[in-house]
């Protein structure tokens, strides 16, 4: 089984390996090891002739003279030794060498980067995204009536979506995952890992061969697990699902912290004579969720899982979210070892055989996904397959045809892509003047639907202030979308957006990856990003399912360079410099003054608010110190309040805690 391969450097072991063998390299140490120990004999020797033949006393000078002479013949005599040896043997040397003694400047061999395998030589998908419409002779084979292998439920579902053909990725994975599944045991399918463009149709790449694969199962159980990093992926992807089983008896079930609970526990799980079972076949959760679950639903099993789907695999792999498969894999096996041990009763002899270290097929889908073994390797792939596309223009074609980019076999050649329909651009522009370049491009665009993205929730605020304020008096409506507002209110921005009645969204990269907002048209980036990663999940934003879109990233004169470099080191180019007049300023200088000056009085507001609670919270910690006795009226009664709230919070809170450990005494359902 081929894996994972440690990056190694690998020069001296070939070196070796064309030497006389293992045996001519241990007489070589042994000799060496010899004149080492003689050298040292004859040093010792010469040192104690020297304090023989001198009078200790009188002669120590000469003795010390004598002992730097000796030594530096030995030296000198070593010296031409392994000059001599030098000559006449090129072998390496294999004394052990102290790390960072040598001070040598001289170029030190390049360290090769090794890949496993499977991750350099991946299988190509083939085709870009043509618009749906489309109906010439390539179109018409991918088309969802000339696919044998999607069945007629499947293709019914799809024709409701208005989906009338697959794209390329959805034609390379779909029917290889059909396939795999098909071969009888004790065949095990390979898992999977695909890195596609954003907006090239990953969703459906996986969620057509699930619903296809568990459509004919006879009882309900959780069979597929999809994990997405954030509530609002986690509820795009269950739409999809729930689409797609409109016509077959599967349930799916999203759970994510928009809802309470136990509103998701009662559509888990019911309980019949003391026995659970699952009311679900796929669940589509959040990493925070689906542990909450593991821990707080009785009878929530996922022992019987067949799939196990990560989405925005790289996203979902950092370290943050990294304990949610330590909880998955423990319960796992905790379920399993149950129904061994009889703790639990197994339903049937297939159950317990199931339970015996059955493993899911994973599914990992990603538009940048992770190329570091270590990473990949916590998910325990089972020999995986990766299926990538190409890089699509634009790309820094002189860095293509450079030789010094890495060769393309050892290098992962999916890592970022981005739609070939999108068009990057760049605007430099002044710090004190980005706001006003900002709203001088959508008056000359006469953009209508676009996205901007900063870099850190409170500018996205602050840039939203001053927008809304700029575009107080034109028919352009621009709101922003924050992380912070609750999960309902950003709902409706979305859907406000989608359905025009908002022209601009703000926000910050939070909500950068994989939401699909259809049609829109431009994605800003207010603020260079700071990796590569989240430049390709902004501009993914636009251009998808093959529609055309622009990317443009507002930069200062000081952002350029490390900008060029990040786009520059994965093969990519900056695209054509947009330039804004500088006249803007003078042209919009009454209005733009107006809106800095109301942003700085709402952050003198915000602060002085701060303020003021901050005062609070001190006033209360003096009284709680101060003694009854001394305590005007007015502190008594603030006291008892204070008392009261604090009582208050701590029931809720501890009310909270109960509902998510539900205990014998209270049934999940009855
Ligand atoms: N075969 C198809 N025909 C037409 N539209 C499609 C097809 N497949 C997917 N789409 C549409 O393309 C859009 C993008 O799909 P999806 O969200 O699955 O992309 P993605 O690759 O997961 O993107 P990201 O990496 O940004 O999450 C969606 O609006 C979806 O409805």
């Amino acid at each position: 089984m081929e894996l994972f391969t440690v990056n190694r450097y690998t020069e001296d072991q070939s070196k070796l390996a064309q030497g006389s063998g293992e045996a001519a390299n241990e007489d070589e140490i042994l000799q060496k090891l010899l004149q080492k120990a003689e050298k040292r004999k004859r040093k010792h020797k010469n040192i104690e002739e020297a304090t023989v033949k001198e009078p200790e006393a009188e002669q120590s000078d000469k003795a010390v003279e004598t002992i730097v002479q000796t030594e530096n013949a030995t030296e000198q005599q070593t010296e031409t030794a392994s000059a001599d040896a030098k000559e006449t043997e090129e072998e390496p040397s294999h004394d052990f060498q102290v790390l960072g003694a040598d001070s040598s400047t001289a170029k030190r061999p390049k360290v090769e980067m090794v890949l496993p395998s499977w991750l350099a030589h991946p299988t190509i998908i083939e085709g870009g995204l043509k618009a749906a419409d489309s109906a010439d002779a390539e179109a018409d084979a991918a088309s969802i009536k000339q696919l044998p292998y999607l069945e007629k439920y499947i293709r019914s579902a799809l024709k409701q979506m208005k989906i009338k053909r697959l794209f390329p990725v959805q034609i390379a994975v779909i029917p290889w995952i059909l396939e795999a599944q098909a071969k009888p045991e004790p065949f095990r399918p390979r898992d999977v890992c695909v890195s596609a463009p954003t907006g090239s149709g990953k969703t459906l790449a996986f969620a057509i061969p699930i619903v296809q694969l568990l459509a004919k199962r006879v009882q309900c159980k959780v069979r597929a697990l999809v994990v997405l990093p954030v509530a609002e992926l986690a509820l795009q992807v269950y739409k999809v699902f729930s689409a797609l089983c409109s016509l077959t008896e599967l349930e799916v079930c999203l759970l994510s912290k928009q809802h309470r609970l136990e509103d998701e526990q009662d559509k888990l799980v019911e309980q019949y004579k003391g026995v659970y079972y699952s009311k679900v076949d796929i669940v589509v959760t959040t990493p925070g969720r689906l542990v909450d679950h593991l821990h707080a639903t009785k009878g929530f099993c996922l022992k019987s899982l067949k799939f196990l789907v990560i989405d925005e695999a790289d996203r979902i792999m950092d370290a943050v979210f990294q304990n949610w498969l330590y909880h998955l894999d423990a319960h796992v096996r905790s379920t399993a070892d149950q129904l061994l041990t009889g703790v639990q009763a197994p339903l049937c002899y297939q159950e317990l055989l199931n339970s015996w270290g059955k493993q899911p097929h994973k599914l990992l889908f990603s538009a940048t996904l992770s190329q570091d073994p270590e990473k990949l390797q916590n998910l325990r792939l089972f020999q995986p397959k990766l299926f990538t596309t190409k890089l699509t223009m634009p790309v820094l074609q002189p860095a293509l045809d450079n030789a010094e980019l890495p060769d393309q076999t050892s290098t992962f050649i999916g890592k970022y892509t981005t739609p070939a329909e999108l068009t990057e651009q760049y605007c430099v522009t002044e710090m004190r003047l980005k706001p006003l370049t900002l709203y001088a491009m959508v008056l000359l665009n006469n953009w209508k639907r676009f996205l901007c993205f900063t870099n850190s929730a409170d500018t996205a605020n602050r840039l939203a202030c001053v927008l809304v304020h700029l575009f107080k008096d034109s028919t352009i409506r621009v709101r922003e979308l924050s992380a912070k507002m609750s999960a309902t209110k950003r709902g409706h921005r979305l859907s406000d957006f989608a359905r025009g009645n908002i022209h601009g969204l703000v926000c910050s990269d939070a909500l950068a990856r994989g939401i699909d907002v259809p049609n829109v048209d431009v994605v800003v980036s207010y603020e260079a990003p700071r990796h590569i990663k989240t430049y390709i999940h902004r501009v993914g934003r636009t251009a998808r399912a093959g529609q055309k879109g622009t990317a443009i990233t507002l930069l200062t004169d000081k952002d350029q360079a490390n900008f060029k470099k990040m786009l520059n080191e994965v093969g990519k180019s900056m695209g054509e410099e947009l330039i804004i007049s500088p006249d803007i300023e003078v042209e919009h200088a009454a209005i733009y003054k107006s809106a800095l000056e109301l942003l700085r009085l709402r952050q003198e507001k915000k602060k002085s608010a701060i303020k003021v609670q901050k005062m609070r919270i001190s006033r209360k910690a003096d009284l709680h110190k101060k003694p009854e006795a001394e305590m005007t009226l007015m502190e008594k009664l603030q006291f008892k309040v204070g008392v009261q709230e604090s009582k208050v919070k701590k029931t809720t809170k501890h009310a909270v805690i109960k509902t998510q450990k539900p205990t014998k005494r209270q049934p999940i359902k009855e």
